[in-house]
């Protein structure tokens, strides 16, 4: 057989094919071998048993002592109890409720008789599936504009709130957060609502919250009146939240069909439920994602949707994976250092900024092309003789697979019809269970994200050490060095940290430097 003939035997070997979803996956373009195959067939035969374990009910998520229950937000009826059953169905029911309001004007804001715009404050995976989302189900008129906060950077706080404009006072605020504590997320609802007051809007009359119970969130919502509070549950990651409250609400008041993006991830899970390697698409994601990487993340994935408005799939993936496989420790205790480094944008785009590397540099990935068969709803003109320029986009993606692997490196396609609601739940469930599977097949909590909490704690040593620092200038009132500072308020070992913290008050005006900004231990730091 020649090359051609055997990789076309191949690619017929291993295509995956979902009739109702119209969706393939393509893995014949990753080089296992059939030995590799069958070596790994007790882990998949491990992942199954583990599948059926979370999807029950078990304890997924050992450290946390929880249920990870994501799968049950698109197939209630398997929710281990009646109580989380309702929860779910009802939580469903209620967003529609709120945003046929909404939509209708019944809730409206105080001097206006709709609501046009929403701003939706959040961070990491309160603010990724909504954005993804957003981005590539966007119409050119919904019934709501979205924005987003998804940092604490006041520069970036007030260009959202600037192109808001006036229109700030017909603008539904949702705070999303699961926690209800995650800074970012506090300090932009804090600015917001310090803008709407700004413009003598009453803040309560304009926000919604989405947040676990008894969180600081829900509390100050239900104290201070706010429109309604959605609930998060414990049993759901932020990261696989988009199919919860967190991602429907913003997603319905968009005018997207939430029902059809449960629907189509309800579908995924069942055809994810296979108990077949080749009949499982995201079992052949996962087998193939730690044949390419050895089984430890040796190779990153390069995520490269040939469609526009599958732009943020990519950032969306980098924290499903990264921060669900991303572990120093597997669930023995060892440590295993394991994690998948994702990124990417779109393509053809990026074949004009970084394929170059890819297809000659240094060999240490995988690429997965997201296509998308459906052209455009719209009539759009020959380019060139015969050619559209659908044509282009599908023929660059050929291209490029094509030469990626004419030189040795390897790729997975992911096809869908159209960038549909169905077709987008579908995707994310996909996702979803591949990294069960993955995790599975390295022994790791994906569940969890310990080392988030290291730059958390230490950015509070440093703010709790800038408060230090002020209440001895004001008490002083004179001029001081940094390390006159640093003994007086016991902080010696931690002099670098007072001066970037100084140099940035400074350059925000909130104290005064003299001396010679390239050398810091020439400063004197006083108030004024
Ligand atoms: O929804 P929140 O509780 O505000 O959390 C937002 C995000 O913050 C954290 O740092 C976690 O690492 C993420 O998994 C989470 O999605």
């Amino acid at each position: 057989m020649d090359l051609a003939t055997e990789l076309w035997q191949r690619y017929q070997d291993w295509l995956y094919y979902h009739a109702e979803l119209g969706l393939y996956v393509d893995i014949s373009r990753m080089r296992f071998t059939p030995d590799f195959v069958s070596a790994m067939e007790p882990k998949l035969k491990q992942a199954f048993a583990d599948m059926k374990a979370l999807e029950s009910g078990a304890i997924a998520n050992p450290d946390e002592q929880r249920m990870v229950g994501h799968y049950w937000l698109r197939a209630p009826e398997l929710a281990p109890t009646v109580d989380l059953r309702q929860d779910i169905v009802t939580t469903v029911d209620r967003i529609e409720a709120f945003v046929r309001d909404v939509h209708t004007g019944a809730v409206h804001p105080p001097n206006a008789a709709k609501f046009t715009n929403i701003l939706s404050i959040g961070i990491g995976g309160s603010a990724l599936g909504p954005q993804f989302v957003a981005q590539c189900l966007a119409t050119a008129e919904p019934p709501l504009q979205i924005s987003f906060i998804d940092n604490t950077d006041p520069d970036g706080i007030d260009l959202v709130l600037a192109q808001l404009g006036d229109r700030l006072a017909t603008t539904l605020a949702i705070v999303i957060s699961k926690s209800g504590g995650t800074p970012e997320a506090a300090n932009g609802a804090k600015e917001v609502q310090y803008a709407y007051e700004q413009a003598g809007l009453d803040f309560s009359k304009y926000a919604v919250a989405v947040t676990g119970k008894d969180s600081s969130l829900e509390k100050l919502a239900k104290q201070s009146g706010w429109l309604d509070v959605f609930p998060m549950w414990d049993w759901v990651g932020g990261r696989t939240s988009e199919l919860s409250a967190v991602g429907l609400l913003p997603a319905a008041l968009q005018g997207v069909d939430i029902r059809a993006m449960l629907q189509g991830a309800k579908i995924m899970d069942a055809a994810t439920r296979v108990e077949n390697l080749k009949q499982n698409p995201a079992a052949l994601l996962a087998i193939a994602w730690y044949f390419s990487g050895n089984g430890k993340g040796e190779k990153d994935m390069v995520v490269l949707p040939y469609k526009d408005r599958l732009l943020l799939f990519s950032r969306y993936l980098q924290q499903l994976i990264m921060e669900s496989l991303g572990k120093e420790k597997d669930l023995a205790g060892n440590t295993v250092y394991q994690g998948i480094a994702v990124y990417g944008n779109k393509g053809s785009t990026d074949q004009h900024a970084y394929v170059q590397q890819l297809r000659e540099g240094v060999a240490n990935f995988f690429a997965t092309f997201i296509e998308v068969l459906h052209d455009s709803d719209k009539p759009h003109p020959e380019v060139e003789v015969g050619i559209t320029s659908g044509d282009y986009l599908s023929g660059l993606l050929q291209g490029t697979r094509q030469a990626l692997y004419e030189n040795g490196r390897d790729s997975i396609t992911v096809t869908i019809p159209t960038v549909s609601a169905l077709n987008v739940g579908a995707l994310i469930a996909l996702y979803e269970r591949t990294v069960s599977f993955y995790a599975s097949f390295v022994n790791v909590n994906a569940y969890h994200q310990p080392g988030v909490e290291a730059g958390k704690k230490a950015a509070a040593k440093v703010l709790a050490l800038q408060t230090r620092l002020m209440e001895l200038l004001k008490a002083e009132g004179g001029k001081l060095s940094l390390e006159q500072i640093a003994e007086k308020i016991a902080a010696t070992s931690e002099i670098e940290v007072l001066y970037r913290i100084v140099r940035h008050l400074h350059a925000n005006q909130r104290l005064h430097l003299e001396g010679e900004l390239s050398k810091p231990a020439s400063l004197l730091v006083s108030l004024n």
